[in-house]
């Protein structure tokens, strides 16, 4: 056997394009930022909890390992229920080391856990996840008292020095005992509300850093006073998501201004819930029926969500395609022959779609102009370089603004893709190569982070339109079935660079 030489270049996908229009269902795995909230407040609550439909990803795997090591038992045995069993009043283990993989969710939710732990925890990530901000969470923590090594460098790997728990619930008493804490604007109310300690962070460049010190506020004993100072709050739906959560485990966050939030301190309350579908991951089949021209659907769809997800609705109809939602099922119909408008969008509340928007851009009529999202630039890779490199790739053409990205439709050209360790460029680069032949995707793999599995299922679908004859079937265990032909509509050639000359 020969040693695999460094050069070697990644194995590819063959991105499928489309036969004609598609037409299928596709029944999505959970959803990362649920599952990872939920394990963080199983790890904190008052008994046993039970998580039923979660994530089983990269993300979650490095959360469930994450709270393994700091003495949550965590059964994951069954794909479809996960109980969590936590340490109680007992504080979280220390002189342990965290894997962080390339979560977000893990290096910013799982500090403020360590943070209870008895001692130091070491937090560590996967090369790809070194440039990615932590920095404010890890001052919020030593404005609280808690010392942090991170040799001054505000990323992975750093060290939180655990102080423990065990102080009462509302002892007023910041986390390290000595240190002042800061009087509370509540207190000019006249209803003599608890001081709660005051952090003050600058959450500009991820909502997770709120999210992050609002989930763990309340295990700590006199709560805390959390204040966003800087001048944009990316993500909101995201922030919005960690207040329901914690709402639902009986945890009290009043909010004096909409960027601060004041956790008293108490019990998280043990819970048995459904974890809903993943929206975003559903984003490319929903655009694939927007690009082909065809349909799909996507069954156990959130009457009422917090997921950024549900925005790609919005979206999809601003560019062309037609939704509805009936019965629990989002259905996407695409404008015949794929067409789609060219938009200018602002999506800084759901930056974690703009990869698949950017496919979108990139074949749709017209150019697009996508603002708010320079955050991105601290992502999985930086997404606007990335976009901005593959697209241009492609063929077509795309500028980076300081907050977004300018794109500009072209005929496409067959081109290997690279994804940067970032599962949604292989979505993007999936959507795109739906309609334009000869896209090869460089390690798809990378789509385990959030959706393993995610080119099987995709290629299923894709391959629904082959020869344009809708047949029924499904494949067992990806979720996926091809609709019957119940509209009648003609089966056309998929939307090919061809296609789009004669249309022009
Ligand atoms: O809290 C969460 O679960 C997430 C918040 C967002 O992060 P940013 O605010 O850093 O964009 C989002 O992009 C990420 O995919 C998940
Ligand atoms: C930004 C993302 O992930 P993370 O939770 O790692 O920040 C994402 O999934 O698009």
């Amino acid at each position: 056997m020969t040693a695999p030489t460094p050069d070697v270049a990644p194995p590819t996908w063959a991105a499928p394009c489309a036969a004609g229009p598609v037409d299928g269902q596709v029944r999505v795995p959970g959803s990362k930022s649920l599952t990872n909230r939920w394990l963080v407040l199983a790890a904190l609550a008052d008994g046993p909890c039970t998580l039923h439909h979660p994530l089983r990803s990269s993300d979650t795997e490095h959360m469930v390992g994450a709270l393994r090591i700091l003495g949550v038992r965590i059964d994951t045995s069954e794909d479809d229920r996960w109980v969590v069993e936590p340490p109680l009043e007992r504080s979280f283990t220390s002189g342990v080391e965290v894997d962080c993989g390339q979560a977000g969710t893990v290096m910013r939710f799982v500090p403020p856990l360590a943070a209870l732990a008895d001692g130091p925890v070491r937090f560590v990530g996967h090369h790809s996840a070194l440039a990615r901000p932590v920095g404010p969470v890890l001052d919020g923590l030593r404005a609280l008292g808690v010392a942090v090594d991170d040799e001054g460098r505000g990323t992975l790997p750093f060290t939180v020095r655990g102080i423990g728990r065990g102080r009462p619930a509302g002892s007023a008493q910041p986390l390290e005992p000595g240190r002042p804490t800061v009087p509370d604007a509540g207190a000019d109310s006249g209803l003599v509300p608890p001081a709660l300690p005051r952090v003050r962070i600058d959450a500009s460049a991820s909502s997770q850093f709120v999210s992050a010190l609002l989930l763990a506020g309340s295990a700590y004993p006199a709560g805390l006073h959390l204040e966003h100072t800087g001048s944009v709050l990316p993500s909101l739906p995201h922030v919005q998501m960690t207040l329901e959560v914690l709402d639902r485990v009986g945890v009290v966050v009043d909010r004096p201004t909409p960027t601060s939030w004041r956790v008293h301190p108490g019990p998280v309350r043990a819970f048995e819930i459904e974890v809903e579908p993943d929206l975003s991951s559903a984003a490319p089949f929903l655009a694939l029926a927007a690009v082909t021209g065809g349909r799909m659907c996507v069954p156990g769809w959130p009457s009422a969500t917090s997921q950024p997800g549900e925005r790609m609705r919005e979206v999809l109809e601003a560019m062309g395609a037609r939704t509805e939602l009936a019965v629990g099922t989002l259905t996407v119909h695409g404008a015949p022959g794929g067409r789609l408008r060219g938009v200018d969008l602002d999506l800084g509340e759901v930056g974690e779609l703009t990869p698949v928007v950017s496919a979108l851009a990139v074949v749709a009529h017209g150019p697009s102009r996508l603002r708010g999202v320079g955050h991105l630039r601290g992502h999985e890779t930086d997404r606007l370089t990335a976009l901005a490199t593959e697209i241009t790739r492609l063929g077509a053409g795309a500028r980076e603004t300081p907050d977004g990205l300018e794109i500009e439709p072209a005929p496409l050209r067959p081109a290997r893709l690279r994804t940067y360790h970032d599962h949604r460029m292989a979505m993007f680069a999936a959507v795109v190569g739906a309609v334009a032949p000869g896209v090869l995707v460089e390690d798809v793999a990378t789509v385990g982070k959030t959706y393993p599995g995610f080119d099987r299922v995709w290629s299923t679908v894709v391959a629904s339109a082959e020869g344009g004859v809708p047949s029924i079937a499904s494949a067992a265990g990806d979720g996926v079935s091809i609709n019957s032909p119940s509209d009648g509509r003609s089966k056309g050639p998929a939307h090919t660079e061809l296609q789009r000359e004669e249309e022009r």
